[in-house]
C-alpha cells in the first residue's frame, strides 16, 4: 500500500480564496477589511519567517494587517500595555502574540490579556474552556486546520480510536479535544508516556506534534492509518522534515501529510478563517 498525500498547500489556498471573495463582498457593502494584528517580541529567525507567512497571508485576502516588532528586552508591563491599546482598537478584530516569548515573559499572563473575543489563537482560558465543554467559538488553529484536512479523506471519526503525541497548549491538548468533540475515543501521549510504541501501533488516526525528526519510525504505523505530521524541524542540512519517518510511514499509511505543505499551511488559513469570524460575528 501507497499512502495518499493530503494536500494542505492546496486546501489552505481554496480557503484562502473563499475568505478573500468574502472580504471583497464586505468592501462592496461599505463595509471595513478585517485586521489582524501580529506581535513579535525578539529577532528568533523561524518566528520572523512564521510572522511574515502570516502577515502575507492577510495582506493577500484584503485584510489589514498590523506588525507590532518589539526588542527582545521589552518588559512584560510594555507588552501588556501594547495589547490594552489593541483591545481598544476598533480597527483590529484578531491579535496574535507570536510564541515562545523571552524568558522573562510570563507567556500565560499574557495571552490571558488579550480581549477572548480578539483571540484568534484560541488559546485564551475562555476560549479553550469553550472548546472543552462543546460550545467552541474561537478554535487553535493548528488542531482545526487538522479537522479540515481529516475531513479531506473523506473517512467517518466517529469511533476511531486517535492517539496524539504532544500534549502543548497550543497543538496536542487542544487537538484531543476537537477528535474527542467528533467522536474519536482519544489518548494522549507525552514525555512520561511508557510504551509509546504501544500506543501509537493502535491509531487509525494518529497526530504527532513533538519537534524531533524521525520521532515515530514507520514501522509503527498502523495499516491504512490517517497519519497527521505537525512537526516543523530544520536539519543541518537546511531540509525541512517533520516527526514522523516519512518514506516509511507512506508504505503502510492510508493518508499522510507531508512537511512542509501539510499542516503549516493550514494553520495560517486557520488564523485568516477565525480573524474574519471575529470581525463578523463580534466586531460588526
Ligand atoms: N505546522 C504547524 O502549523 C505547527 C507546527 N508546530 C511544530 O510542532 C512541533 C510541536 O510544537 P509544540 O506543541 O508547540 O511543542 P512543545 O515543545 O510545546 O510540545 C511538545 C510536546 O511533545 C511532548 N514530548 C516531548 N518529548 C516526548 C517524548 N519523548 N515522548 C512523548 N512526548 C514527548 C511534550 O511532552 P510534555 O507535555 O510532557 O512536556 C510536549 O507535550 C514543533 O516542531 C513545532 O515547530 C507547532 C505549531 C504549529
Ligand atoms: N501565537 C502563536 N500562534 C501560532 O500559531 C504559532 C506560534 N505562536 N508559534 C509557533 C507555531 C508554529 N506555527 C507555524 C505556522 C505555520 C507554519 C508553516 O507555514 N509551515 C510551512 C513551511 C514554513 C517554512 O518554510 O519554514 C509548511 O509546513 O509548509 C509552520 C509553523 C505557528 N505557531
Ligand atoms: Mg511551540
Amino acid at each position: 500500500m501507497t499512502a495518499s498525500i493530503i494536500d494542505g498547500k492546496s486546501h489552505a489556498a481554496s480557503i484562502r480564496q473563499n475568505i478573500a471573495t468574502k472580504v471583497e463582498q464586505r468592501i462592496n457593502q461599505g463595509l471595513r477589511a478585517p485586521g489582524l494584528a501580529v506581535i513579535l517580541v525578539g529577532a528568533d529567525p523561524a518566528s520572523q519567517v512564521y510572522v511574515g507567512n502570516k502577515r502575507k497571508a492577510c495582506e493577500q485576502v484584503g485584510f489589514i494587517s498590523k506588525s507590532v516588532d518589539l526588542d527582545a528586552s521589552t518588559t512584560q508591563s510594555e507588552l501588556l500595555a501594547h495589547i490594552d491599546a489593541l483591545n481598544e482598537d476598533p480597527s483590529i478584530d484578531g491579535i496574535l502574540v507570536q510564541l515562545p516569548l523571552p524568558d522573562h515573559i510570563d507567556s500565560s499572563t499574557v495571552i490571558e490579556r488579550i480581549r477572548p473575543d480578539k483571540d484568534v489563537d484560541g488559546f485564551h482560558p475562555y476560549n479553550v474552556g469553550r472548546l472543552a465543554q462543546r460550545i467552541p467559538v474561537l478554535r487553535p488553529c493548528t488542531p482545526l486546520g487538522i479537522m479540515h484536512l481529516v475531513q479531506s479523506t473523506g473517512l467517518k471519526t466517529q469511533g476511531m480510536h486517535a492517539v496524539i503525541v504532544g500534549a502543548s497548549n497550543i497543538v496536542g491538548r487542544p487537538m484531543t479535544l476537537e477528535l474527542l468533540l467528533r467522536g474519536c475515543t482519544t489518548t494522549t501521549c507525552h514525555r512520561f508516556t511508557q510504551d509509546l510504541r504501544h500506543h501509537v501501533e493502535q491509531a487509525d488516526l494518529l497526530v504527532v506534534a513533538v519537534g524531533k525528526p524521525n520521532f515515530i519510525p514507520g514501522e509503527w504505523i498502523k495499516p491504512g492509518a490517517i497519519v497527521i505530521d505537525v512537526g516543523i524541524n530544520r536539519l543541518d542540512t537546511g531540509k525541512l522534515v517533520g516527526d514522523v519517518e516519512f518514506d516509511k510511514a507512506c508504505e503502510r499509511a492510508g493518508h499522510i501529510t507531508p512537511v512542509p505543505g501539510g499542516v503549516g499551511p493550514m494553520t495560517i488559513a486557520c488564523l485568516l478563517q477565525n480573524t474574519l469570524f471575529a470581525c463578523e460575528q463580534y466586531h460588526s
